[in-house]
């Protein structure tokens, strides 16, 4: 049985692969489960049989049998419990990787979302300059930290894991707007994580649907 999940009709990423079905589809091709995509258009995600798989009116959803769930984190990691590929064999591995699976969305990403939301919806306000500031400050303090944590290695904890997958996925948020490159050993892992055949299949599935309607 294939499973089905679902992304933007017409993503305002443009292609960039910084929505979240596209960790999703990583985590898939990750640990190489086929399947399909449920196209939504923004109306469609606020109809009732959208908010009855997510109550908040968003993507990504995962159906798969008897099993519908939100969240991308969730979805993950759920994929990385039941198939090989996420998660490491040892017990306590498993569980650290989970802990930068939660630092990743509710640690580095708040900053780095609320700066981005600044940018797109505050730069015509007075007090947009010391604001955005303050809100990059913010955003270096967490990545100095992440930064001094990896150091050299190349994953977080030993193999590339979930927590991996879904921080390099955070960080590509930021990926040319000058305050990743400040740190050389985060850019250097975001293109890591950029650089495995899984995310370049998962990229090109994304991107395709932003094509598809450029051809139109
Ligand atoms: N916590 C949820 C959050 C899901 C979420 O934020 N979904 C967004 C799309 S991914 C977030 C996103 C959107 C756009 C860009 N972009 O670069 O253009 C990047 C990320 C959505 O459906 N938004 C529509 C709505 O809320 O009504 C999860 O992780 O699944």
């Amino acid at each position: 049985m294939t499973a089905t999940i679902t992304a933007f009709a017409q993503s305002p990423d443009r292609g960039r692969g910084l929505a979240r079905d596209m960790r999703v589809r990583w985590a898939l091709e990750e640990v190489g489960q086929p399947y399909d995509v449920r196209l939504l258009s923004f109306k469609a995600m606020k109809q009732r049989a959208h908010l009855a798989l997510q109550p908040f009116g968003q993507i990504p959803t995962y159906e798969k049998g008897d099993l519908a769930l939100f969240d991308s984190g969730a979805i993950v990691l759920h994929l990385a419990q039941r198939h090989a590929g996420l998660l490491p064999d040892d017990a306590n591995a498993r569980v650290r990787a989970g802990a930068w699976m939660f630092a990743a969305v509710s640690t580095m990403e708040p900053p780095i979302v609320e700066r981005e939301m600044a940018r797109l919806l505050e730069s015509r306000e007075a007090w947009y300059a010391p604001r955005m500031a303050m809100l990059e400050q913010r955003v270096r303090t967490r990545l100095g930290q992440l930064s001094a944590h990896l150091g050299d290695a190349d994953w977080l904890d030993g193999g590339f894991s979930a927590g991996d997958l879904l921080l390099v996925s955070v960080l590509l948020r930021l990926k040319g707007s000058g305050l990743l490159e400040e740190y050389p050993n985060l850019a250097a892992y975001v293109a890591r994580g950029e650089a495995r055949p899984a995310y370049q299949r998962a990229f090109a599935a994304q991107l395709a649907v932003f094509e598809a309607t450029q051809a139109g």
